[in-house]
């Protein structure tokens, strides 16, 4: 589904590349992990994935087509979901609010289905009371939850994720872990999540290691 030809990419005035040559393949209802040191350039290249960055060589294809050709505005509007650490909703809206408006600017095919979006946050644990009062009234779990749900009701079938647990506690990190599987095999989606924690890399389907500029697979 996502392929990743010869890439490579550099800060301004750094020394070295981070990562040059790598080639991978992400594909459609499986689930990934990349790991790697503190500072090893994971997040930059979830960045590329996410169509947020451009690369300096070679190139990113979705189902054989350039992303760069799609264009990454339509990219990231129509092809792929974030799911940050620190949540990123709305602030001001409710639950509910952040999936419709998530909906609604990425043309779902829920697009207005207000039931749906209940749906989708009740079988993430919200009561009918907590998808209604504004997020910043939730604990963090539960945003995250919320952040989740709206990859669930949006028709990208690329997800992302930067150290989605970072904020959680085990239970919770636990819950998240097994949504992104459901998202994977359930509704047939590529996710692919940036992690410092084994649990999380173990839990996926499988695991690349940045290490010195190249991407190895890693059996978890
Ligand atoms: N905008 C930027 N300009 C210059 N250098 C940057 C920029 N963003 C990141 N870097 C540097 O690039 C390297 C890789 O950063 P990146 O955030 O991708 O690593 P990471 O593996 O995700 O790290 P961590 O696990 O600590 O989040 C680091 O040395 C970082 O300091």
């Amino acid at each position: 589904m996502l392929k990743v030809e010869d890439l490579g990419y550099w800060y301004d005035r750094q020394e070295n590349s981070l990562f040059e040559h790598v080639n991978l393949n992400f594909e459609s209802a499986t689930s990934y992990a990349i790991v790697g040191q503190s500072g090893s350039g994971k997040t930059t290249f979830l960045s590329l994935l996410a169509g947020l960055d451009k690369p300096r060589a070679g190139q990113i294809t979705l189902n054989g087509d350039p992303i760069n050709q799609i264009g990454l505005t339509n990219y990231r509007k129509s092809h792929v979901s974030i799911v940050f650490q620190s949540y990123n909703l709305l602030t001001y809206m409710s639950p509910l609010n952040n999936l419709m408006t998530a909906m609604a600017i990425t043309n779902s095919s829920h697009r207005g289905d207000k039931q749906y979006a209940q749906e989708m946050l009740r079988k993430l644990g919200l009561t009918d009371e907590q998808m209604t009062k504004n997020v910043q009234r939730l604990s963090g779990g539960q945003q995250q939850r919320v952040a989740i749900a709206r990859t669930m009701v949006c028709d990208a079938k690329l997800v992302v994720a930067d150290e989605p647990t970072g904020n959680l506690d085990e239970a919770n990190t636990r819950d998240v872990i097994q949504l992104f599987q459901k998202i994977a095999h359930e509704q047939q989606k590529c996710v692919i999540i940036v992690t410092h924690e084994p649990d999380v890399a173990a839990a996926c389907d499988q695991s690349y290691r940045l290490a010195k500029h190249e991407f190895k697979l890693e059996q978890v």
